[in-house]
């Protein structure tokens, strides 16, 4: 699949004027962004600039206090967490959310099963409905564990994983909602370089395979600026500037929110 700034595809996400605050402080002010399909976006900013309540506020979190938020051309502002997911917006979170008891193939299971929730009467029928989505979650999860190189940990518990691998898994697990649009919040976090690099072409990778939109959130600066088309600056919830990893690079803005000058 060839990248947003070879080939304009539809507008998957648009925010204008989104404005959020937590008792007095303006966590994140007027945001403004348009993403197109299949468009990698980073988004940078030192700690506390608003990345997180960006995330927050798409996926249902947290409810903004104005502005607009558009999912391929319909609001979304005040969707809950659950129906966003089924609408095709999937994260991953700065902290695990694995579950650690379950195997690896068990917590990729779990997540594609939020794709036909169950309510108690069917999970106890269990009609051909019913085995028809099973079967369909264990096909996702069949082919996400050779995506994420996870296959042969597949029945191992996930606390039991390496570091590197959990985060692979917390992808996995996304992943496996079917999303349209990708949310990865800090995902080389702990990674070592090596891990980071592996980490950034397999994002490449899944975005080509599946034409996924994605937005990552990180610090890790080789990987924004590696992997990202685009990145976005928020420096105290104000966005500073987009461009190209090389604009953003030399931007005196960007240079004085890091460096404290320009
Ligand atoms: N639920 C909340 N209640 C009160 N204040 C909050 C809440 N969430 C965020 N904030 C404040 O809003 C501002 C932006 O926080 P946010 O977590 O979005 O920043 P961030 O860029 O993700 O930071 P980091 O890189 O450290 O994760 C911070 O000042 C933070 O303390």
């Amino acid at each position: 699949m060839s990248s947003a700034a070879d080939a304009p595809g539809p507008v998957v996400l648009r925010t204008a004027g989104l404005t959020k605050s937590f008792r007095g402080l303006v966590a994140l002010r007027e945001h403004a962004i348009e993403l197109r399909e299949g468009e990698i976006l980073g988004v940078i900013g030192p700690n506390g600039s608003g990345k997180s309540t960006f995330f927050n506020l798409i996926t249902g979190f947290s409810r903004p206090d104005s502005g607009a938020i558009e999912f391929r051309g319909r609001s979304i502002v005040g969707v809950g967490t659950a129906r966003i997911v089924g609408l095709g917006i999937a994260r991953t979170f700065q902290g695990s959310r694995l579950f650690g008891s379950l195997s690896v193939a068990e917590n990729i299971l779990a997540a594609a099963q939020l794709r036909h929730p169950v309510g108690p009467v069917a999970a106890v029928l269990r009609g051909p409905r019913y085995r028809a989505h099973a079967r369909e979650a264990e096909t996702i999860a069949a082919r996400l564990l050779n995506l994420m190189g996870l296959a042969s940990q597949a029945d191992r518990p996930a606390v039991d994983l390496p570091y590197g691998d959990q985060r692979r898994l917390e992808i996995a697990r996304a992943l496996a909602t079917e999303p349209t649009l990708l949310l990865l919040d800090e995902p080389a976090a702990g990674l070592n370089s090596g891990e980071t690099r592996a980490l950034t072409a397999l994002i490449r990778r899944i975005r080509d395979l599946h034409g996924v939109t994605v937005v990552v959130v990180e610090h890790d600066m080789d990987l924004i600026m590696n992997l990202c088309e685009r990145i976005q600056v928020l420096a105290t919830g104000e966005v500073i500037c987009v461009g190209s990893p090389e604009a953003v690079r030399s931007h005196p803005r960007v240079r004085e929110a890091y460096l404290g000058h320009a």
